[in-house]
C-alpha cells in the first residue's frame, strides 16, 4: 500500500518547519511531488543547492499551481497577507493548512481570505529548535511529537482525516483542539516560558558585574537552556506575542503573582513556603515523566509508546 497522502504539496516559507516537513515527506513517501517558495532569492538559491523541494519556484502562482495541499510556513504575523495572495490561485478542492504557533489569530487572518471551495485545516506541530532557515530542518523533527489540528466548524471530515494521516506519516501523534484552548495551553507551555528565557538572558546581559566570559564560562544547565531558547528567531517570536496577546498576558499576570509570593518568602526567610512550592513542582515533572510525555528523557517517549 502506498504511503502517499497528497499528489502535490506546496510549501510556502522555506525555514525550519518547511524543510523538516520536506525531508519527512521524502522519508515517508507522503507526497507525489513537493514544490517550495521562499520570498528571498538567497533562500531559494540555498534550497536549490541542498535539494530542498523537488521544484523551487520563484513565484506564489507557480508554487500553488495544481497543489492538493498548501502549507503556510511563514511567521504568524504574515499568514493573512500570504493567504490573500494565494487565494485566487488555489485549485478547487485543495487543502490549505498552516504550522503557526498561534491559532485563533491565524484563523481570523486566513479564514476570510480563502475561497469556499478549499478546505482550511490549521495545524501546529509542537516541535522545533532554536535554529531557523532552510538548512536547519531534518526528517526526524516531528517524530513522536504532538501535532495539534484545529479544524474550524463545518470542516469536511475526510479532509481532516487526510491531514491527520499526513502528520502521522511525518512521525507525529495527532490531537484536535479548539483555537482558544490551544492558545491558552501554548501560552503556558511555550510562549510565556520563551518570554521568561528572553528576560533571564537579558538580565544576565545587563549585569555589568558579570562579564560576558563569566556568564559563558560558569553557565549551569538551567541558564544554558535559557540561552538556547533565547536564541530563537526574533521575527517569529515577536509575532507570537503580538498575536497571542490575551492568553500570554493572562499567564504572565499569574506568573508575576507567584514570583512575588516566592520573592516575599525569600525575603521573610519562609523556608516552608519555598519547600512546599518546590515539592509541588517536582511532582508535576515526575507526572510528566511517568506519563511518558517527556520525549527528551532517556528511555522514555518512543519506548513508552511502542514506536
Ligand atoms: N521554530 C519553531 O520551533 C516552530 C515554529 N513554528 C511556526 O512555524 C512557522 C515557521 O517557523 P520556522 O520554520 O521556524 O521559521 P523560519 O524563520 O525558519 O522560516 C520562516 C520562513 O518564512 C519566510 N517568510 C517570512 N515572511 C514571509 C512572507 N511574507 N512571505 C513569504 N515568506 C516569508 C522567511 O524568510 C523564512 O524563510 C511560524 O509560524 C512558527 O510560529 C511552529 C512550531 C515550531
Ligand atoms: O525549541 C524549543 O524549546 C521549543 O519550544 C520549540 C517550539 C517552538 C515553537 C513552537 O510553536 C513549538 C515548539
Amino acid at each position: 500500500m502506498s504511503a502517499q497522502v497528497y499528489e502535490k504539496v506546496a510549501l510556502i516559507g522555506l525555514g525550519l518547519i518547511a524543510s523538516s516537513m520536506f525531508w519527512g515527506m521524502k522519508r515517508g513517501g507522503l507526497a507525489g511531488s513537493v514544490s517550495g517558495y521562499a520570498r528571498s532569492a538567497e533562500t531559494r538559491d540555498i534550497a536549490r543547492e541542498i535539494g530542498l523541494c523537488d521544484t523551487v519556484c520563484d513565484s506564489l502562482s507557480e508554487v500553488v499551481e495544481d497543489a492538493d495541499l498548501v502549507v503556510l510556513c511563514v511567521p504568524v504575523g504574515v499568514m493573512g497577507a500570504v493567504a490573500a495572495e494565494i487565494a485566487p490561485l488555489l485549485k478547487p478542492g485543495a487543502t490549505v493548512t498552516d504550522v503557526g504557533s498561534v491559532k485563533a489569530d491565524v484563523i481570523a487572518q486566513v479564514g476570510p481570505e480563502l475561497p469556499d471551495n478549499v478546505h482550511f485545516i490549521p495545524a501546529h506541530p509542537l516541535a522545533g529548535t532554536e535554529h531557523s532557515g532552510p538548512r536547519s530542518g531534518f526528517a526526524e523533527l516531528f517524530d513522536n511529537r504532538w501535532c495539534l489540528l484545529v479544524p474550524v466548524e463545518g470542516t469536511d471530515p475526510d479532509a481532516t482525516a487526510e491531514m491527520r494521516r499526513f502528520w502521522e506519516g511525518l512521525g507525529a501523534n495527532v490531537d484536535e483542539m479548539d483555537a482558544e484552548h490551544h492558545d491558552l495551553v501554548l501560552a503556558v507551555t511555550s510562549h510565556a516560558p520563551h518570554l521568561i528565557a528572553y528576560t533571564m538572558v537579558g538580565v544576565a546581559d545587563d549585569l555589568r558585574r558579570v562579564t560576558d566570559s563569566e556568564v559563558i564560562k560558569y553557565s549551569a544547565a538551567g541558564f544554558r537552556d535559557f540561552t538556547r531558547i533565547a536564541a530563537s528567531d526574533p521575527t517569529m517570536w515577536r509575532d507570537v506575542f503580538l498575536t497571542n496577546k490575551d492568553a500570554t498576558l493572562e499567564i504572565l499576570g499569574r506568573f508575576t503573582e507567584e514570583l512575588f509570593a516566592l520573592q516575599r518568602a525569600i525575603r521573610q526567610g519562609d523556608g516552608d513556603h519555598l519547600f512546599d512550592y518546590f515539592t509541588r513542582t517536582r511532582a508535576i515533572r515526575r507526572g510528566i515523566i511517568e506519563a511518558g510525555q517527556d520525549t527528551d528523557a532517556p528511555d522514555f517517549g518512543r519506548g513508552a509508546r511502542g514506536k
